[in-house]
């Protein structure tokens, strides 16, 4: 059951500072399962799912950044799904497993938000939180070291957030530890790439924070499939190296400079090279960034 179209509190509000170090989690390396509580559609592809916690006295208690992962039994399907990780045989059951970034803060107690993108008939997970499961049903989820990423505090003087699709749900994460922090004295420049429009995740939060915190936080939203004949005013094509040297200090700016980047491999193949490679290559090694100077969620 969805319910429909509006934005949830996790998409809107302000940003809230509300940090917990690593090892705090309520999931931890063994898999729990909790149930659906609520899912919100607030995109033509994408949703908010709100699930409970095993202690509802209690917030998540994730570290910021940091994700979880999900577990569920899905059916294989020979046909649509033999090119992926997941091997089983036709119509078995099997564990699927895929990390996500919780969107929601540790202000809140007794669940937590996550933002999902539907990959249709393409996605396994995607498609199963979107679409098959019902509010009440379970899933597993855990927490494990390796899921901790960079954490606040930040204390480069720049961070520049390359950003694409539901690479935003780390990129939220850290703005409420920067934005929510009277202390925090870093700069941040988000360029934040989308097919269209109506594909702009936490558009309105983002847009408003950016209004709010307008010495702070700027962004710039670049559409790659917008319809020519729309009244879209804002850049069109991709995030290009012209974006960048109008927008971010240059590779001199040393450690005072970090790139935040996460998006679809397509993406981090162009501008950092790939996700999973500790090496940078692509856009950012071109314009002559140092691999400290990047950050692959
Ligand atoms: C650290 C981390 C955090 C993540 N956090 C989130 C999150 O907060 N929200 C969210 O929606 N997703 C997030 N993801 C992606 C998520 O883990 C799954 O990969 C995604 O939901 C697709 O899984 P699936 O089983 O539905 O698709 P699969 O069955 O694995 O893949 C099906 C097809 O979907 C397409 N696809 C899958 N993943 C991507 C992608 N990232 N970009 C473009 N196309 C893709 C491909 O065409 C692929 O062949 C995160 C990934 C990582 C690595």
């Amino acid at each position: 059951m969805s319910k429909a179209s509006y934005d949830p509190p996790s998409l809107t509000g302000n940003p809230t500072l509300a940090l917990v170090p690593p090892g705090s989690c309520q999931f931890t390396d063994e898999f729990k399962p909790v149930p659906l509580l609520e899912r919100v559609r607030v995109s033509p592809t994408s949703s908010v799912l709100r699930f409970g916690l095993p202690d509802k006295s209690l917030p998540l208690n994730l570290s910021t950044c940091a994700c979880i992962l999900a577990r569920a039994k899905l059916p294989y399907d020979a046909k649509k799904d033999s090119n992926k990780t997941d091997k089983g045989k036709d119509g078995e059951l099997e564990d699927v497993i895929r990390p996500y970034t919780p969107i929601s803060t540790n202000e809140l107690k007794g669940c937590f938000d996550l933002l999902i993108k539907d990959y249709g008939e393409d996605g396994r997970m995607s498609r199963y939180m979107c679409h098959d499961m019902n509010v009440g049903d379970e899933i597993d989820f855990k927490h494990i070291e390796f899921n901790v990423k960079i954490q606040a505090p930040f204390k480069q003087k720049t961070i520049c957030m390359l950003v694409g699709g539901t690479g935003i749900t780390p990129m939220i994460q850290a703005l409420h530890a920067i934005l929510g922090d009277n202390d925090a004295s870093s700069n941040v420049v988000m360029l934040y790439g989308n097919k269209s429009s109506n594909d702009i995740l936490g558009k309105s939060m983002i847009d408003s924070w950016a209004k709010q915190f307008g010495d702070q936080f700027k962004v710039h939203h670049v559409l790659s499939n917008e319809p020519e004949d729309s009244d879209w005013k804002g850049k069109r094509g991709f995030i290009t190296r012209e974006l960048i040297e109008e927008n971010v200090p240059g590779p001199e700016a040393g450690d005072d400079l970090i790139f935040f980047i996460c998006g679809p491999p397509p993406m981090y193949n162009a501008l950092s090279g790939p996700r999973g490679e500790d090496e940078i290559s692509g856009l950012l090694k071109e314009m002559g960034y140092k691999k400290e100077q990047v950050y692959k969620f």
